[in-house]
């Protein structure tokens, strides 16, 4: 492999143009360059068998190669040419080789039959970069072009040209230009469907991430997703980042709620209470759904100070914003644990620190957050 390829000022780079598209474009076009110098080579020698006459032959050699040596100048220069919106200018250029392969019949004589498989070639790989129907109209067009000089060269040059080859000739390029508006409708139904189901998967897999990683009634964080969370932030913390708190959240009564009102106002109720905790906890806290009514609450880089005062902000605004789809005057509370947690190893005793401290502020009154005890020895 070339080391400098991608160097600031490489060869390679100079010549080709910068990695990427346009060095793509420049590579194939000189290959069709190659392509047109081959054939510039196979017409010197068949000028020298005398199959050829030398000044047509001269002509088509300036002709092709002069738009070959174009196209790779515009590719390199990365060229535009209004209307057209593809940088390849696959049309333009395939048009190009197609009234070069026309002229080429009208001056091959008895080796005029391997032009018409050239052609053939050329609508096949162009297929692969064409819509069906930029397929199909260039078919049609190679098709005529050939046509238009067999009728041509069958009159002027009946000797070299004689009308019933040129009818078995016609014949062969129809079913080929046939042949090519067929398969490109094939393959474009094909490139179609593939589109489609890749669109389908993509789809799909992003509805399994969200299965797997929201809690369907609430939208946030399920208990999977919360661990993961739990964990990158333990290990950011062995980097260096300051510790974070851990809060456990459990509406109170919450049984009566779907006594008195339903299971659906119930629900209702979870989604409020996880919108309002999303809106009101700082961007960089995770909220996730523990269980039931029961929500675990991540306050990354957080002191114990602030975690009570962001959990105290949390209740006033429950506090604020009664549940008015359900009953005017129902408002929900909560109580809360709130527990310092150290790292990776932490992370389970933490979660039960602060479900301890959420079960102490039950039996405290509810409505209300309670602070995990030191632990000892930290
Ligand atoms: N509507 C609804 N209810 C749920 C859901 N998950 C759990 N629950 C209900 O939540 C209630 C929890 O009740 P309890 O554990 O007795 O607690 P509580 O009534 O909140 O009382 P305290 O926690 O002591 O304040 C049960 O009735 C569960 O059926 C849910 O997804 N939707």
């Amino acid at each position: 492999m070339d080391a400098t390829a991608d160097a600031p000022f490489s060869l390679t780079t100079f010549l080709l143009g910068p990695a990427g598209g346009v060095r793509t474009r420049t590579v194939m076009s000189l290959m069709s360059l190659l392509v047109f110098l081959m054939f510039a080579v196979a017409q010197h020698v068949e000028v020298q068998m005398g199959l050829i006459d030398r000044q047509a032959s001269h002509a088509l050699t300036v002709f092709g190669l002069t738009g070959a040596v174009l196209f790779v100048a515009m590719m390199r220069a990365d060229l535009r040419l209004p209307g057209i919106r593809d940088p390849s200018m696959t049309v333009l250029q395939i048009t190009f080789a197609l009234v070069a392969i026309a002229w080429s019949y009208g001056i091959h004589g008895p080796a005029r039959g391997a032009v018409i498989s050239i052609m053939l070639l050329i609508l096949v790989f162009g297929m692969f970069a064409l819509s069906p129907r930029e397929s199909r109209t260039l078919g049609w067009l190679g098709f005529m072009l050939l046509s238009g000089v067999m009728a041509y060269k069958t009159r002027t040059d009946p000797q070299r040209y004689p009308p019933q080859v040129e009818l078995i000739h016609f014949g062969s390029a129809a079913i080929i230009a046939a042949g090519v508006v067929t398969l490109s409708s094939r393959f474009g139904r094909l490139r179609t469907r593939l589109l489609q189901q890749r669109a389908d998967l993509t789809e799909a897999l992003e509805r399994i991430h969200r299965l797997a990683s929201r809690d369907e009634l609430t939208g946030i964080l399920n208990r999977r997703a919360m661990i993961e969370q739990l964990t990158a932030q333990s290990s950011h913390m062995q980097r260096g980042a300051r510790p974070m708190c851990l809060l456990v959240v459990d509406l109170d009564h919450f049984k009566r709620i779907n006594d008195t009102f339903g299971h659906k106002a119930g629900d209702l109720a979870l989604q409020a209470f996880a919108n309002l905790a999303t809106r009101t906890l700082d961007e960089r806290d995770v909220i996730g759904r523990w269980g039931g009514e029961e929500f675990l609450l991540m306050l990354p880089e957080t002191s114990v100070e602030a975690g009570i005062e962001r959990t105290e902000r949390l209740r006033q605004a429950a506090l604020r914003q009664p549940l008015t789809d359900v009953h005017p005057s129902l408002v929900i509370t909560f109580s809360a644990g709130l527990s310092p947690c150290r790292g990776m190893h932490d992370i389970d005793a933490a979660i039960e620190r602060a479900d301890q401290a959420m079960y102490r502020a039950k039996t405290m009154g509810r409505n209300r957050t309670e602070l995990a005890p030191p632990i000892a020895g930290a």
